[in-house]
């Protein structure tokens, strides 16, 4: 058994958005390979805060249990969140269904998801380590449906402008070129984080020190470690740092590099193009490379994700890449 399910970016590839049945009730949610919990906007969402969005409702689902007294709150890496209650209900996703999913209805959410009319909510796919529902942790959409997949596998097909898949169950071979390169995940901290062990700028030579990254379907950009974020912009004649625009920024007529990530024996290239993510509307573009705020690890994010296809191996605690 297994699933197909389109994903649909946003404008500017901001963010991409799934269909997802609850109890018969159908929402677009943004599938986050960053965080584990799966939360709609519902009739318990203040309605000053529902504004334009599908909400669920789930006095209207012959399915749908409270689980009395538990909660979660969430907060993401961008700052923004949500919190409310939680229930279970039967889950579908392009036609894999996992009974008894819990459900996180938000009676909270920040302004980011608001103003984000076409977001309904999230749907987790990192270690169900990170759920934040209280007191009983609960496990993920992918996590239950593990058994009955063939391979315990889900894959991201993400592509800029441009509809793309997400796949649980099977690994669909057509949709990348040559041979899938895997890497073994380190899960302590609940995320699909591995080494990378070195970088390129344009066609440069590889170097640098290797350093620890997470495969975030949830974060837009490609966030990196400030020295290595200043070594590609220092390519780049017109780039700066701008606060205005939130990070940096260069002349759209520039010609910008690709950046090559060295992962094991698998040199994996983020295509010029696709760093040039976004116009700011004064001649100036907003790069797809930006800090990861000196976290310690990098967040390889949807620019980095539209390059290659990707295999979230649940089952081997790895993960594939490949071009495509
Ligand atoms: O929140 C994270 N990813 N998902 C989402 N971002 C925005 C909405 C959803 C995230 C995860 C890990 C690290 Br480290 C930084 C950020």
């Amino acid at each position: 058994v297994g699933g197909d399910v389109t994903a649909t970016p946003e404008s500017d590839d901001n963010e991409y958005l799934c269909p997802v049945t609850i109890g018969g009730q159908t929402l677009n949610l943004d599938f986050d390979s960053g965080s584990s919990d799966l939360w709609v906007f519902s009739t318990s969402t203040p309605s000053s805060e529902q504004q334009s969005h599908t909400i669920y409702n789930p006095a209207k689902s012959s399915t749908f249990k409270e689980l009395n007294g538990f909660t979660w709150q969430i907060s993401y890496g961008d700052g923004s969140g949500a919190s409310g209650t939680v229930g279970t209900d039967t889950v579908t996703v392009g036609g894999l269904t996992v009974k008894n999913q819990a459900v996180e209805l938000a009676t909270a959410v920040s302004s980011e998801f608001v103003t984000d009319s076409a977001n309904n909510g999230l749907l987790g796919l990192a270690w169900s380590n990170l759920n934040t529902v209280e007191p009983t942790q609960q496990q993920t959409f992918f996590a239950n449906a593990g058994p009955q997949l063939q391979q315990n596998v889900f894959t991201a097909d993400l592509r800029h402008d441009q509809p793309g898949s997400y796949d649980f169950g099977f690994i669909d071979t057509s949709k990348f070129q040559g041979n899938l390169n895997y890497v073994p995940v380190d899960n302590s901290q609940g995320f699909w984080q591995f080494t990378v062990d070195g970088y390129a700028v344009g066609d440069g030579a590889t170097g640098g020190n290797s350093f620890s990254a997470i495969a975030d379907t949830g974060t837009t950009l490609l966030l990196l470690d400030d020295n290595i974020v200043s070594d590609y912009y220092s390519q780049i004649s017109s780039a700066q740092n701008s606060n205005s625009a939130g990070g940096f920024v260069f002349d759209c007529t520039e010609d910008v590099p690709d950046l090559t990530l060295q992962i094991g024996d698998y040199a994996a290239v983020v295509p010029g193009s696709l760093l040039n993510f976004s116009q700011n509307g004064d001649g100036t573009c907003f790069g797809g490379i930006q800090s990861d705020g000196g976290q310690g690890f990098a967040i390889l994010g949807d620019v980095f994700l539209k390059a290659q296809f990707t295999v979230f191996d649940q089952g081997n605690v790895q993960l594939g890449f490949a071009p495509k």
